[in-house]
């Protein structure tokens, strides 16, 4: 599964497809940023450092979140994932452009932050861009990361791991990254079992919302936060249901 992320996905075409802000596309960046800005601007979650899982080649996700915490721990197994997101930290010439969400987020807060500062900000905080392993106890290894105070996963686990069983055993060892009083963030597909970038299928295993809950109530962590949009699927580009994002509390 991994070797096919390291050999076969390809962010530009993500990107493209995914995060251009329009169409379809712009109702799930919208509710994810929305359920991203409310979480982060209750003023319950902060700290020292953030760990984001799977970040693939974006940055979305953190907008919110970075006004937060010290500092940022991006990761993802492949990497071409990783050099894109060190791309735009960089500046560089032909990079992903996300202004679009991060003004939407700056609207959504209320616009106490301007987009240049967001920009600033992530750039200053994000301090690592490390390869990580969610099918491994320790996703860093051979590196051992500091427990976090927060960590970010977006529809990573569905597609890095092969049953729920392996589901499970990569979301233990997430939960295992965070700190007791920690908080996870979680953005992910309802029963989807493939998704398409590009010519190329994704395998995802599918995933139910009581699944999700009864996994991490055993793994020690409290749900406070559920939500889910529901999807009206005309393609054959991928079979999702729903999107979720969830907000869980480790004991
Ligand atoms: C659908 S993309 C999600 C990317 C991004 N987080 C987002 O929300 O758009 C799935 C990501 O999981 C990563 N991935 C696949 N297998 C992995 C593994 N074993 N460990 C960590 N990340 C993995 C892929 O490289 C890819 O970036």
């Amino acid at each position: 599964m991994e070797d096919l992320y390291e050999t076969k996905f390809d962010p530009e075409t993500y990107l493209n497809e995914f995060y251009l802000m329009t169409g379809k596309n712009r109702r799930f960046a919208s509710f994810m940023l929305c359920q991203l800005s409310q979480t982060f601007s209750s003023g319950k979650y902060k700290g020292k450092r953030l760990i984001e899982i799977g970040t693939g080649p974006t940055i979305h996700t953190l907008i919110s979140a970075s006004a937060h915490f010290e500092e940022i721990v991006v990761s993802d197994y492949a990497e071409v994932n990783r050099r894109e997101v060190e791309k735009w930290l960089r500046d560089e010439e032909g990079c992903f452009n996300w202004n679009r969400h991060i003004q939407f987020a700056c609207d959504v807060e209320g616009r106490s932050r301007t987009p240049a500062v967001v920009k600033e900000t992530l750039r200053q905080k994000i301090k690592h861009v490390l390869k990580c392993d969610v099918n491994l106890e320790n996703p860093f290894q051979p590196l051992t990361v500091e427990p976090a105070d927060c960590i970010i996963s977006s529809l990573c686990l569905e597609a890095a791991c092969k049953d729920r069983e392996a589901y499970r055993r990569s979301l233990e060892a997430v939960v295992g990254l965070l700190q007791p009083g920690g908080v996870l963030v979680m953005i992910g597909d309802l029963s989807e079992t493939f998704y398409t970038v590009g010519d190329q299928r994704f395998p995802v295993v599918s995933l139910s919302q009581e699944f999700i809950e009864d996994t991490l109530c055993e793994l020690g962590m409290s749900v406070q936060h559920f939500n889910r949009q529901k999807l009206t699927n005309t393609e054959d580009r991928s079979d999702i249901e729903a999107n979720f994002y969830l907000v869980a509390h480790k004991e």
